[in-house]
């Protein structure tokens, strides 16, 4: 709330006559509640923006900013895009498809492997955040290295070509991630020897290339975000399996004892990692050729996440259990045989050996560096963010029977 010596009075006019004189008092002292009303929410808004973003991007907030997402027309740039014009920004869609429609967003469409598609969605830009990558249970190892590995380091000569000083990356936590338990997790763990799968392994090859591209010197500063299990409305995965797999009645055993935690990260946390880091990455930032992992800090076993959501859309918990060693070597023996019987069915089982590690070890990480450096925090508690997903699925919820 402004303070009272900032209410400036009704300024009179001169006239001679006392009506006029009068009609002119009412206008004044409405034109001047109407400012004082103006100024007022400015600053509320000022208020509520500092309290999420920090008093440094206050400033951002009210500056203008032009930006593009790559990959913008996916689940988590769809997302991105929203907040970003929520807080000012200028906002431009690098895609290969167009995702949606906004009157205020330019959309530039075309692939980014080629630097000529990417340099006019570039231009006049400060900030990029890529966050494109082809979907990771794709079988398509060459369009994997192709996307994320020569792709990236052409998004990058792209960027220092069109003089964008920042790039974020979305990267992901699985880097480090090799299906074996990882507790509380810092960025100081090496990268993964034998990632989970070539997904993972090409975002390691992107991760690395970012990170190595930092140069401050020449104005050219980057980060990468290293999101765990993304979800929330219109995510067309994680939710969308797991009821296509209670669909199919598969959901009914866990896989392990049940207690293994594991980070889920409601997209809207994620967004808000995103932006803090462009906003803090400034010359001479610890953040400068950094990764930093943003959860909901709140790691949760992911036998009680998978129930909640499923419970929330009116399906049954699992309730058996199998050891998770014998559910792994299960997992790689149908793997065996669908690779044996390829050239005549193609199969694509439920259960690999990478679904089945992600369910069933322990992978939650520490988001302390994110905290410390860019003051992150979850803007959505995991209650809140379970909720608003199942309320945003009606179109998967089991009809009652
Ligand atoms: N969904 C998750 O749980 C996690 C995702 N990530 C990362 O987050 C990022 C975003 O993921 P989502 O939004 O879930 O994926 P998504 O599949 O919904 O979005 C990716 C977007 O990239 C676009 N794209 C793909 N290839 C392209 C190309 N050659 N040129 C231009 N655009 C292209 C697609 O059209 C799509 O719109 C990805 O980098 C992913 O690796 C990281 C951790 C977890
Ligand atoms: C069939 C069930 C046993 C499992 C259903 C849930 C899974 C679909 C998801 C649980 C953890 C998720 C996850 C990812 C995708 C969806 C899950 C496997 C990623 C592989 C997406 C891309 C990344 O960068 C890492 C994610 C880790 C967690």
């Amino acid at each position: 709330m402004p303070k009272k010596e900032q209410m400036k009075g009704p300024s009179w006019s001169f006239c001679c006559c006392s009506q006029c004189l009068l009609l002119s008092a009412v206008v004044n002292i409405g034109k001047n509640l109407l400012k004082w009303r103006h100024e007022s929410d400015l600053r509320s808004q000022e208020f509520t923006e500092e309290s999420t973003y920090g008093a440094r991007s206050t400033h951002c907030a009210l500056a203008s900013k032009k930006c593009t997402v790559i990959g913008g027309s996916g689940f988590l740039g769809q997302h991105m895009v929203e907040r970003l014009l929520e807080r000012g920004y200028s906002v431009n869609v690098f895609d290969i498809r167009q995702g949606f429609e906004n009157e205020r967003v330019q959309f530039h469409i075309g692939d980014l492997c080629s630097k000529t598609d990417l340099l006019p969605a570039l231009q006049g830009v400060n900030i990029v955040f890529h966050c494109a990558s082809p979907a990771p249970f794709s079988n398509n190892k060459e369009l994997f290295y192709r996307v994320n590995y020569t792709g990236t380091r052409t998004v990058i000569q792209a960027c220092k070509e069109a003089g964008v000083q920042k790039l974020v990356l979305t990267s992901s936590a699985s880097v480090v991630f090799e299906g074996k338990d990882i507790k509380d997790g810092t960025e100081d763990l090496p990268y993964a020897h034998n990632p989970i799968d070539y997904y993972t392994e090409t975002k390691i090859l992107q991760e690395k290339e970012v990170l190595g591209s930092n140069d401050p010197a020449n104005n050219f500063m980057t980060v990468a975000i290293r999101p765990h299990g993304i979800f929330g409305p219109r995510d067309p995965q994680l939710v969308p399996i797991m009821v296509e797999t209670a669909k199919s009645g598969k959901m009914k055993i866990m896989i392990g004892n049940g207690k293994n935690l594991v980070d889920f990260t409601y997209v809207e946390n994620v967004v808000h990692g995103h932006i803090l880091a462009a906003e803090y990455l400034q010359k001479d930032s610890p953040l400068c050729g950094k990764a930093y992992h943003i959860t909901n800090d709140e790691p949760i076993p992911f036998w009680t996440f998978i129930s909640r959501v499923l419970v929330g859309l009116n399906y049954d918990a699992p309730k058996y259990k199998i050891p998770y060693l014998l559910a792994y070597y299960l997992a790689l023996f149908v793997s065996f045989l669908v690779l044996v019987v390829s050239p005549l069915i193609t199969i694509k089982p439920t259960f690999t050996p990478m679904r089945v590690a992600l369910a069933g070890t322990y992978h939650y990480y520490s988001c302390e560096r994110a905290k410390k450096d860019m003051g992150y925090k979850p803007v959505v508690s995991l209650d809140k963010a379970i909720e608003k997903t199942v309320q945003s699925y009606p179109q998967l919820r089991r009809a009652s029977q």
